[in-house]
Parts: C-alpha cells; sequence; structure tokens
C-alpha cells in the first residue's frame, strides 16, 4: 500500500533549501531545476561540487553557502532536502525543521521524510510523476523510460484542442464535464477485435 499524497509544487514561489553539496546534493539540485528551471533555491555545504558550482554560475536564482548547516539556515525556508553525509546531523536537522512545521526530506533516511521525490516522465505540459514508495528508485527510474517511450509524442496538440474546447464551452460545471468526457471517451474505450 502505497499511502502517500502527490501534489505539484510551483517552486518558484517556494524558497528550498538543500542541505549537502555532494553527489546527493547535485542530483537533488537537478533534479529541481529540471522540473521547475526558477526556483528560488539556497544550498549550504562546507563542500561543494564542482558542478553544483557551474550551475549556479549560471543561475541568480540558486544561492551557495559554503558552511556548515547553522539552524537559522531555516528562516524564511519553505521546503528542506537533507543530503549530508552525516547521518545523525541529518536527523537533528529533520527534528529542527519539524519544529518550524516545514516539509523536509531526508534523502538517507526514508522514515525521516515528510515527502518523497519522484521519477518524472515529461511530454510538453504532461508531467507523470511516479513513485515506488521508497522500495526501489531504480524501477521508478525505469519505469519512466518505459512511460516515456509509450506515450505518444502528439499529446501536446491533443492537450491544446481539449483547452481550446474546453474555454469554449458555454453552460454550468456539470455540462462542462459531460462534454469534456464526451469527447474523449475515445480515449478509454476498449478497442473490439472483430473477427
Ligand atoms: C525514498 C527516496 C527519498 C528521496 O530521495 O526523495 C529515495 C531514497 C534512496 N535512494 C537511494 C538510492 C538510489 N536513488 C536513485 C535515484 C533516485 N532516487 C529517487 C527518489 C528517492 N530515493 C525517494 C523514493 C522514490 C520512490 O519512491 O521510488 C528519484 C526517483 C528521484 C530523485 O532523487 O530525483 C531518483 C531517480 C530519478 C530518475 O532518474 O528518474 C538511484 C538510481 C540512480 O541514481 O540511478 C539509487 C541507487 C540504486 C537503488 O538503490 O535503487 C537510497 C540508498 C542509498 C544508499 O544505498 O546509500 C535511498 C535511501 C534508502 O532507501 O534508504
Ligand atoms: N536518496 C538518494 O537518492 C540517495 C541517498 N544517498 C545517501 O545520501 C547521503 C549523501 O551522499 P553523497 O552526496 O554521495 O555524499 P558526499 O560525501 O558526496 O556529500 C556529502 C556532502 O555533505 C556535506 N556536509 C557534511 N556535513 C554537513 C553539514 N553539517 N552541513 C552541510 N553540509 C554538510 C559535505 O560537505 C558534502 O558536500 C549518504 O548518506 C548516502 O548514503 C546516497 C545515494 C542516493
Amino acid at each position: 500500500m502505497n499511502n502517500l499524497f502527490p501534489i505539484f509544487l510551483k517552486l518558484e514561489n517556494l524558497h528550498t533549501l538543500i542541505i549537502g553539496g555532494g553527489y546527493v546534493g547535485l542530483e537533488k539540485i537537478t533534479a529541481v531545476l529540471d522540473n521547475s528551471p526558477e526556483a528560488t533555491v539556497t544550498l549550504v555545504s562546507p563542500e561543494i561540487r564542482q558542478e553544483i558550482r557551474e550551475i549556479a554560475a549560471g543561475n541568480e536564482r540558486l544561492s551557495l553557502i559554503e558552511r556548515k548547516f547553522e539552524d537559522e539556515d531555516l528562516v524564511e525556508k519553505d521546503l528542506v532536502i537533507v543530503a549530508t553525509n552525516d547521518k545523525e546531523e541529518n536527523k537533528r536537522i529533520k527534528s529542527v525543521a519539524r519544529t518550524r512545521h516545514m516539509l523536509c526530506n531526508v534523502a538517507d533516511t526514508p522514515p525521516l521524510c515528510d515527502f518523497y521525490l519522484s521519477s518524472v516522465v515529461k511530454k510538453g505540459n504532461l508531467k507523470v510523476a511516479i513513485s515506488t514508495n521508497g522500495m526501489s528508485p531504480t524501477m521508478a527510474k525505469r519505469l519512466k523510460e518505459v512511460l516515456n517511450d509509450a506515450l505518444p509524442d502528439n499529446l501536446e496538440t491533443a492537450m491544446e484542442q481539449l483547452k481550446a474546447v474546453r474555454d469554449m464551452l458555454k453552460g454550468d460545471f456539470a455540462y462542462k464535464v459531460d462534454e469534456l468526457n464526451r469527447i474523449t471517451s475515445v480515449l478509454v474505450e476498449k478497442s473490439e477485435i472483430k473477427e
């Protein structure tokens, strides 16, 4: 059973703090910026990988702080991703974040996470997020590749046309729902194999 509640965040409206500038810090900042290029992010870490420095050089919304995490770094942040290699400190940071009611991901300790990152399939405006409930990130990554190949590339055109219909439809909410369901019913009809 997967009890996670999926949501899609507008990270450009929030301030994300990433703690740790190693491999995992790089993986997380890449995931954040691939999805939300205009996200405001601060990364704090005594050692920061060169790849992260290069990303920061070309992105004024990404600030780097070159020292160990201090509790004050949490001030005015909305979301925290903890990726240091110090398990005890990760745990302590999580407990401080909790007292401040901030949402926190501790990359190396799933039970301490308030949210998980997902594997993401992207086709224009369409985005499909995959979670294995922490069971196998590798499976999530592979499924992303399978879905990416399986989903047709012309979905964007179909979505644009449906948006145009949606904007044109007049009438109450129930009428619009009925009409949009009718137009798209072909997508879910089982194909009948005639002998
Ligand atoms: C719980 C979670 C918390 C979180 O990080 O949010 C978590 C935890 C851990 N990951 C570990 C390992 C790996 N993680 C990846 C990759 C990804 N990990 C991601 C998410 C998540 N990872 C969350 C659950 C997601 C879900 O429910 O499925 C993805 C989807 C998103 C992203 O990170 O952007 C991204 C794929 C993106 C893509 O390409 O599509 C790979 C594969 C690779 O890099 O190729 C490996 C090595 C192989 C393996 O172990 O499978 C370890 C063990 C560390 C150790 O052994 O030391 C832990 C800790 C533990 O499980 O204890
Ligand atoms: N969730 C995931 O996808 C994965 C999680 N992990 C786990 O994540 C952890 C980090 O792994 P790596 O990035 O590979 O390690 P790393 O050694 O490359 O990087 C650790 C970084 O944390 C920084 N750091 C240490 N103490 C700090 C502090 N007090 N404040 C701020 N920054 C601090 C270091 O300067 C370094 O930049 C490990 O425990 C690893 O097991 C590993 C692989 C995948």
